[in-house]
């Protein structure tokens, strides 16, 4: 049976949780890495089950992991833990195939994200629920960004002011993030990407410079002060 945080609420949380870290370097996967003394993945299910339109969290955790992480988060939230896959986009499927009956709004969180504030879930979801079928936070870009060939000689620099920087949660409405799921092809970074090749609208909301993707070690550390200092 899956477990249920407020039935009466509209939103199922999908926390791809498998991957394994190589850029963060060797060690345990990198959602049960420890950040002030607790595992990524611990911190990011707690600020998810803190946003109140949250029915259901469903988290795919590495395969040889399932049953401790269901130990691990048994004590933070109720939650759904499935093996994931090999890619990210596996690990999102198997978590989607596990959503019971009821949210029609479908959330794809990574644990990676571990600070990302409930109110960044709360933002993406009523957009969702405003009518949209699909919704990304974003950040601008803010960086000047070149274009390079393969032996890092520059091309050109491109225009900065129509990109924007994706985070997640994304949203999305749950027959149109499944129905891409279903149709999927090659391997994308992410859901939006496959919404989009669909033909679906994906509309921006602003994002949160808490919703950092830990992926380097320089991440890990910005987020244990962030988090030293009250984030
Ligand atoms: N097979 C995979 C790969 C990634 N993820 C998850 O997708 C999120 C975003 O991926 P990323 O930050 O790139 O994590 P890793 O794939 O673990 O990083 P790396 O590429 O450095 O190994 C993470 O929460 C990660 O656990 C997953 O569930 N299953
Ligand atoms: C989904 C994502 O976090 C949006 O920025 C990102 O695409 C994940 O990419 P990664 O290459 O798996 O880190």
């Amino acid at each position: 049976m899956t477990a249920q945080l407020n039935p009466r609420g509209d939103v199922a949380v999908l926390v791809p949780a498998a991957g394994a870290g190589v850029r963060l370097g060797p060690g345990a996967p990198k959602a049960l890495r420890l950040l002030a003394g607790e595992p990524l993945l611990v911190h990011a299910v707690r600020r998810i089950a803190a946003a109140p339109s949250v029915h259901t969290i469903v988290v795919a955790a590495p395969a040889a992991d399932v049953e401790s992480v269901r130990a691990m988060l048994g004590a933070v939230a109720p939650v759904t833990v499935v093996p994931g896959g090999a890619e990210r986009q596996a690990s999102v499927a198997a978590a989607l195939a596990a959503v019971p009956t009821g949210p029609g709004i479908v959330l794809v969180h990574d644990a990676a994200r571990a600070l990302t504030p409930p109110d960044l879930v709360e933002s993406v979801a009523a957009a969702v629920r405003e009518g949209h079928d699909a919704v990304i936070p974003v950040l601008p870009v803010v960086d000047t960004i070149k274009e390079v060939d393969a032996a890092e000689r520059v091309l050109g620099t491109v225009d900065r002011s129509a990109l924007r920087a994706v985070q997640t949660p994304q949203g999305f409405r749950r027959s149109v993030l499944t129905a891409a799921h279903e149709a999927a092809g090659d391997s994308l970074t992410d859901d939006a990407g496959l919404v989009e090749k669909q033909g679906v609208a994906v509309v921006c909301v602003p994002g949160s410079e808490l919703a950092l993707k830990i992926t380097r070690p320089f991440d890990l550390a910005l987020a244990e002060h962030l988090l030293t200092t009250g984030a």
